[in-house]
């Protein structure tokens, strides 16, 4: 897989190991010549995943909704910019241009993005998985509550159709080579 969307945190107020295993993805992305597509922000692990994927020869797409913009929030890294005008327009592009998209840790920013791609994916739009990259255990409780939902009977279809989990970056450098 060539472009990769990645959902992460805007937060500086969070663990280190975050930032440290953001680095590592964005290095490997970077040596191995892939795209990241993201949401353009020069915050938290946005901007470490820009920067490391940029700093090792990666090239970057920034999709821009134009708040983030007027606000003086938008990444240095970036090779190419696509401008939207709200949040919406910006998570059906970030989905259009990637091969498949990886959840990082993340709030509620990250967890919209990642609803979104599953809901879509769900009634047909697309067939591009979320991977959840649960190193730290951070999705666990999220993919429980989510096995729980599909033993009451509210998937239409199995979740493993629309996303897959990594455990460690080995795991999930296996799934997006
Ligand atoms: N205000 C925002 N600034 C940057 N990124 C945002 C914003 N709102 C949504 N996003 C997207 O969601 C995540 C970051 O949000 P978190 O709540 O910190 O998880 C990121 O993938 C952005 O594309």
């Amino acid at each position: 897989m060539k472009k990769i969307g990645i959902f992460c945190s805007a937060s500086e107020n969070i663990d280190k190991m975050y930032f440290e295993s953001t680095r590592k993805l964005g290095q490997w992305l970077g040596e191995t010549g892939k795209t990241l597509v993201y949401g353009g922000a020069n915050l938290g692990l946005m901007e470490c995943i820009a920067q490391a994927v940029k700093e090792n020869g990666g090239t970057v797409i920034g999709v821009v909704p134009s708040k983030l913009e007027e606000n003086g929030r938008v990444s240095t890294y970036l090779d190419e910019v696509i401008r939207t005008r709200n949040l919406s327009d910006r998570k059906d592009i970030i989905l259009e241009k990637s091969d498949v998209l990886v959840a990082l840790a993340g709030g509620v920013g990250t967890f919209d993005e990642i609803f979104h791609v599953i809901a879509a994916a769900s009634i047909g739009y697309h067939q591009k998985k979320v991977i959840f990259y649960n190193e730290y255990g951070f999705y666990t409780e999220l993919l429980n509550t989510l096995d729980t939902l599909e033993q009451k009977g509210f998937a239409r279809h199995p979740f493993s159709t629309y996303y897959d989990v990594a455990n460690s970056l080995e795991e999930l450098k296996d799934k997006i080579k």
